[in-house]
């Protein structure tokens, strides 16, 4: 378990408002519970909408968003309805619907292969729970692979007709960081750098690929880092984009969660326990 950060001194918050005087901020959302989260499925590449209560975490965090009084100029997310659908509740609740917004499947959640479609729990009683906790956590092995005669293969759907992909095809988060890293670097990095606020709102281990970057995380530390669902994470970034610690937040993230702590803490452990 991650421990939260000890609170700064007077002393480290008069620094870190006066030295980082550029200060860029970028507000990360994974979507809210999907109906495949509620089922317990892997879910990947799988296009679910959100469950009741992931349309009601969403809302939420656009209230939270909006009571902090972070205002995003310019917003992205992936190809999922999960994920648009958490975008527009959270622009929709912080009254900003018309700023611009890119739909990239480089912010997909990672591709579960020959597990999509999978209940976790039953996953789990065959290959045992080290062995999915590897395929669920582990930095690079991925899961089995699906062909191209799978109805989950991205060759079979339009939505993915730009994208070539592999005949055998698989992501371990490695190979997710491969394609998330390269479009945070061209396409948000510009509009942090030109001062934009930027929100993402994306997927467990799309995230997971981002803030291993942003926080410097290590392969093995990644294991251990779950995100909840629909919860605003906050980074307030210096000058050359490098995340400033923020009081409150939770070991290894240098970011900080929005809203009631206890309450976080129970969906990030949710999370983790889907595989018991
Ligand atoms: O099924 C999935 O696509 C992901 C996110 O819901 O699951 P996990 O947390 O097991 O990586």
């Amino acid at each position: 378990m991650f421990a939260a950060r000890r609170s700064l001194t007077p002393f480290n918050r008069l620094l870190s408002t006066n030295l980082y005087r550029n200060k860029h901020t970028l507000v990360l959302v994974r979507h809210g519970e999907s109906t495949w989260n509620l089922e317990n499925k892997f879910t990947g590449w799988v296009d679910v909408p959100l469950s009741p209560k992931g349309h009601e975490e969403v809302i939420q965090a656009g209230q939270l968003i909006k009571a902090e009084g972070i205002v995003p100029n310019i917003a992205f997310t992936s190809k999922l309805k999960r994920a648009i659908r958490t975008l527009w509740h959270v622009l929709e609740q912080t009254d900003l619907m018309w700023i611009p917004q890119t739909q990239a499947w480089e912010l997909n959640e990672r591709h579960y292969g020959g597990l999509q479609g999978l209940d976790k729990q039953e996953t789990v009683d065959k290959y045992g729970k080290d062995q999915v906790l590897v395929w669920r956590r582990s930095y690079d092995v991925p899961p089995p692979t699906v062909d191209r005669g799978s109805e989950h293969h991205p060759s079979n759907e339009s939505k993915y007709d730009d994208i070539t992909v592999a005949d055998d095809f698989t992501e371990s988060l490695s190979t997710t960081l491969d394609r998330v890293l390269p479009f945070y670097e061209s396409s948000i990095v510009p509009q942090l750098k030109s001062g934009k606020t930027v929100l993402v709102a994306a997927h467990g281990n799309s995230l997971r690929a981002l803030v291993k970057h942003l926080d410097g995380i290590s392969e093995d530390s990644i294991a251990e880092l779950n995100i909840p669902t629909g919860t605003p994470l906050v980074y307030e970034l210096d000058e050359d984009l490098k995340p400033i610690v923020q009081e409150g937040a939770i070991t290894p993230l240098k970011g900080r969660y929005l809203g009631d702590q206890d309450a976080i803490r129970e969906r990030i452990e949710g999370v983790k326990n889907q595989t018991k």
